[in-house]
């Protein structure tokens, strides 16, 4: 696949007839990184996005026969909202992901009670600390405003979430855009990812992922490609 390489932003392109045939492709990407990494540290971690996006890939990746007893799943992000909320990234990980062969995988939410959304991040930086970092797999989504993780260009703590140095595991989120109150890994733990994927669908995303690379105003998306260790494999189709 045609490999772009814009500034010091690197990704490659991987362009799809289907969303099915993405789904499956992406699908087939993740779980062979997934048992590279179990072979080669016995174990695997990975984190997902949530959304409208990901279903058709979490049932691919669902029914593929892999160590999954080996693999820790978690979330790049979550809405402030209980499992049983239909909002809830858990649940759709719950419904979608966590069926067929990877229901023997671990799950770690980031929703937990807690009496501010502070408290909940503080809660899940502690929890997250004991998982076998760093991230395997990292599969991301976007939003047509160049968001992805819970990165929301107006979110109040903007700056600290992109910070590609910080200690930070999870930090709280509060954006207007967002809609209710978000818990986001940092940046600094997803730009480590041995695979970090962007799953993106539709012809404004890609606009707008276009948009973002080429533009001087720097979107979060951008803030992740600049960022990354590895070039981000962009996964797309109409
Ligand atoms: O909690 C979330 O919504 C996601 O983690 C978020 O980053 C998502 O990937 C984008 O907002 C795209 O969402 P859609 O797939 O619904 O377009």
């Amino acid at each position: 696949m045609a490999r772009e390489q814009l500034n010091s932003a690197a990704y490659s392109w991987h362009a799809f007839a289907e969303r099915q045939d993405l789904a499956a492709a992406l699908a087939g990407h993740v779980a062979g990184r997934l048992t590279n990494a179990i072979a080669e540290r016995g174990t695997a971690l990975l984190a997902v996005s949530g959304g409208t996006t990901p279903a058709k890939f979490f049932a691919s990746l669902s029914s593929i026969p892999i160590a999954w007893n080996k693999v820790t799943v978690t979330l790049v992000d979550e809405r402030c909202v209980p499992a049983s909320s239909p909002r809830s990234n858990a649940g759709l990980v719950a419904a979608n992901l966590l069926q067929n062969a990877a229901a023997a995988a671990r799950f770690v939410p980031l929703y937990q009670e807690a009496a501010s959304i502070e408290d909940m991040s503080e809660a899940d930086s502690r929890m997250l600390r004991s998982l076998p970092w760093p991230l395997d797999v990292v599969v991301l989504g976007m939003g047509t405003d160049g968001h992805t993780a819970s990165f929301f260009p107006d979110a109040d703590n903007l700056e600290k979430l992109l910070d590609p140095s910080s200690a930070k595991v999870v930090l709280p989120v509060h954006a207007a855009s967002a809609g209710e109150p978000r818990l986001t890994l940092s940046l600094a733990r997803i730009v480590r990812a041995g695979f970090l994927a962007l799953h993106i669908e539709g012809e404004d995303k890609r606009k707008a992922f276009e948009s973002a690379m080429a533009s001087e105003l720097r979107k979060p998306i951008r803030a992740v490609l600049d960022a990354a260790e590895r070039p981000v494999e962009v996964f797309w189709a109409p």
